[in-house]
């Protein structure tokens, strides 16, 4: 289990935009925030890659405490995968895979990338298209390749920000259902940010309904309440969020 205590987060101009927010993550498992635009969901996540400095609060994992000083330069828990698929255009798939594999200093030097980066590719199932550029491929297909460079640097965990936002309705459906199969099968934590109540209901163990300003979990819904066909939870979550999304 990994599990996340954020007590106190600001910006630099110190309106808190996080207060204690408490997520705990299973293996195989999404866990998902829905709430508000604006309401800190993406700071969360920037907070957890290191990429904001100065929060407040710990993570637990494998009775390992961590908190956040120096987070940015010892975290290695964590990979995202943004909004939409940020890939080099003048690189071709194996080129961009192998260069997220670069930066990570915990892979040793003698490994080798081009295995490395293939592995990862064919989780995906995009080794057939290793050598296209990014322009040769689709949107589903760059964001699979995507999820290819998270999985290369073998973190334990993965936050997926809005994953699916720019994809069209049929390829959203078959990168979500191929996603939740993903992350089962590779045993990975996963957080999914997400707009969208019938994606966090088809995809999510866990979600966690976001209130408020600075944001805190106004209710988490597990996965026998999500699976239970008998409540109308999108009906409740909407409720819950004033149809605010
Ligand atoms: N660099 C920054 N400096 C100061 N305030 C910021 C910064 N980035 C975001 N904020 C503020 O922090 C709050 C949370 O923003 P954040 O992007 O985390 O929200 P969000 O829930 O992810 O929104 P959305 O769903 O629209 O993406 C907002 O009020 C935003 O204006």
């Amino acid at each position: 289990m990994i599990q996340i205590n954020i007590d106190k987060y600001s910006y630099k101009n110190k309106i808190p935009v996080i207060k204690n927010l408490n997520i705990s993550l299973l293996e195989g498992q999404i866990t998902t925030l829905i709430g508000a635009s604006g309401c800190g969901k993406s700071t969360f996540l920037r907070v957890l890659m290191g990429m904001e400095t100065g929060a407040v609060g710990h993570i637990l994992h494998n009775n390992n405490s961590y908190n956040f000083k120096e987070w940015s330069s010892k975290q290695t828990l964590f990979s995202m995968v943004p909004q939409t698929p940020l890939l080099f255009p003048w690189k071709n798939i194996l080129e961009n895979i192998k260069l997220a594999i670069t930066k990570k200093k915990e892979i040793s030097e003698n490994k080798n990338k081009n295995e490395i980066a293939i592995n990862a590719l064919k989780i995906v199932q995009m080794h057939e298209h290793a050598l296209k550029y990014p322009d040769e491929i689709s949107l589903g297909m760059a964001q699979r390749v995507s999820f290819a460079r998270a999985l290369v640097l073998d973190t334990k965990a993965i936050l997926l920000d809005e994953p699916f936002a720019s994809l069209d309705a049929h390829t959203r459906r078959l990168l979500q259902d191929w996603l939740r199969i993903k992350i089962k099968e590779t045993g990975k934590y996963a957080i999914l940010v997400t707009h969208d109540v019938r994606e966090a209901l088809l995809l999510s163990n866990e979600i966690n309904v976001l209130q408020g300003s600075p944001a805190e979990v106004y209710r988490k819904f597990h996965s026998d309440e999500i699976l239970s066909a008998d409540k109308n939870l999108e009906d409740d979550i909407l409720l819950i969020l004033g149809k605010k999304i």
